[in-house]
């Protein structure tokens, strides 16, 4: 059988990774696929001399080998939304099938780069763009095709779970492992994204499609980072018996579809509280199948590679089927996408932690309890702390899920009165039952 050529462009850790696992497995792969598979060309700015290139061509022009004969499928895995890009165009427009990691530039150009490559027969494969090796592309474009999918709830980023573990578990500054998610490879870029939640907000943009049929609508998830979450909260969320987990939401409902990303309390006893370190983790509720949830390693050179590197497979498996053999690229038929419509953070409903800062006296707790009362917030917990510096008083206070309009006006309410001392804090809770 003819081999298949393949450029892989960019050689970071991604790519790096990619070049070793296609030696490493090349029998088992070729048994599999039928075909062997030649790296013909590799793009990068630097050499890298851990690796064996023989024989491979080196250039620092990416676009041009997005153009050569001697490719059939391009990896971009550079990173960013310019040349990569430009380059995942050229390849589309010169006939090759690309396989990409790259979550930023499929969640913000993905309608225009999947239009293109449905237009020229080709196919963009991005199984290692969403949970690093769990093959979550794949469930839910094949696995869970017979379903209606009522909502999916995910831990989709591997640093900030890495770095809320290492601050919970051992006490560890934030700074202190951030750096090390960053030496061992996890961290975006700019690990902006990573702790700000917007590479989880890239990530569930894709989900949120697969899952239920509509276009790309980054620009639309509402997005909290980790950034502003302390201790004392993780502390308090664990004696009421929660973890605090960043998390990824899309959940339909009868007004529209809600797509979030923020911290979020978790009853300590769901597996999806227990998913620690690098793992990460997607929790899928479906109206056949009920929920299944889905483990594994989120980042990193080696998960990253095997997603690559199974994409690689299912096209060269596919060879010959171009056009309208393929799975679709969103799971659902290009022309059958929905508009469905993204609610804004004040038509969203959730329960919530509230963390108020007060004074000691007689009255203060019937005050805001009134409010909330008033506000229709039914209350499940209340956990008053003993007296604190300056004779103020934190409680902790877990509603039931509430409009979040509502409860931004009974905040205000609470806010204003004299006794409440400091902002209240407030972290969304779920219960992920399903
Ligand atoms: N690292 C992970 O665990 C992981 C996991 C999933 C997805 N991703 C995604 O994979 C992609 C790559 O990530 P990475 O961690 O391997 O990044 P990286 O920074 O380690 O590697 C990127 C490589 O691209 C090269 N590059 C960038 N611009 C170039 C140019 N103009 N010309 C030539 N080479 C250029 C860089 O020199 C570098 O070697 C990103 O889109 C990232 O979001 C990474
Ligand atoms: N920076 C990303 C890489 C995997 O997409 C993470 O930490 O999850
Ligand atoms: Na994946």
């Amino acid at each position: 059988m003819k081999p298949v050529k393949l450029a892989i462009l960019g050689l970071g850790t991604v790519g790096g990774g990619a070049v070793r696992l296609l030696q490493d497995n090349a029998a088992e792969i070729a048994r599999r696929t039928g075909h062997e598979i030649q790296i013909t060309h590799v793009g990068s700015r630097r050499a890298r001399p851990d690796l064996s290139l023989e024989g491979i061509k080196l250039s620092d022009d990416l676009l041009d080998i997005a153009k050569q004969d001697d490719v059939d499928i391009v990896v971009e895995v550079i990173g960013g939304t310019t040349l990569a890009h430009d380059v995942v165009m050229t390849a589309i427009q010169h006939g090759k099938h690309v396989v990409t990691a790259n979550k930023a530039l499929l969640a913000e150009y993905g309608n225009e780069i999947f239009q293109a490559a449905e237009a020229a027969g080709v196919y963009v494969a991005f199984e290692a763009a969403v949970a690093g090796g769990i093959p979550i592309i794949k469930v839910l474009r094949e696995g869970l095709s017979a379903n209606r999918i009522e909502w999916l709830a995910g831990i989709i980023n591997g640093t900030g779970n890495f770095i809320l573990t290492e601050m919970r578990e051992k006490g560890r500054a934030f700074e202190d492992v951030l750096a090390e998610a960053q030496a061992l490879g996890y961290a975006e870029a700019d690990p902006t994204f990573d702790v700000e939640g917007i590479d989880a907000a890239h990530k569930l943009t894709l989900l949120a499609s697969l899952a239920f049929g509509i276009p790309l609508q980054f620009e639309k998830v509402y997005t909290e980072g980790i950034t502003k979450l302390t201790a004392e909260d993780v502390t308090y969320a664990e004696e009421l018996g929660y973890r605090i987990k960043h998390l990824g939401i899309a959940k339909r409902t009868d007004a529209g579809i809600e797509l979030r990303v923020h911290p979020t309390l978790i009853p300590e006893n769901r597996l999806i509280a227990n998913v620690n370190g690098v793992k990460n983790a997607v929790l899928v509720q479906s109206n056949a199948v009920g929920s299944t949830l889905y483990y594994g390693s989120g980042a990193g050179a080696g998960p990253t590679a095997s997603a690559i590197v199974a994409d690689v497979v299912d096209l060269v498996r596919n060879f010959g089927n171009e056009g309208t053999g393929r799975v679709p690229h969103l799971a659902f038929q290009p022309d059958a996408l929905h508009n469905t419509p993204i609610l804004n953070a004040d038509q969203m409903t959730t329960a919530y932690y509230l963390r108020l800062t007060a004074q000691d006296h007689p009255g203060v707790l019937a005050d805001v309890t009134g409010i909330l009362s008033r506000a229709g917030i039914n209350i499940d917990a209340i956990l008053q702390k003993s007296i604190q510096a300056k004779g103020n008083v934190p409680v902790i206070i877990l509603t039931q899920p509430v409009l979040e309009a509502t409860m931004n006006t009974a905040i205000r309410d609470i806010e204003a009165l004299s006794a409440i001392e400091a902002p209240v804090v407030r972290i969304r809770l779920e219960n992920l039952d399903g």
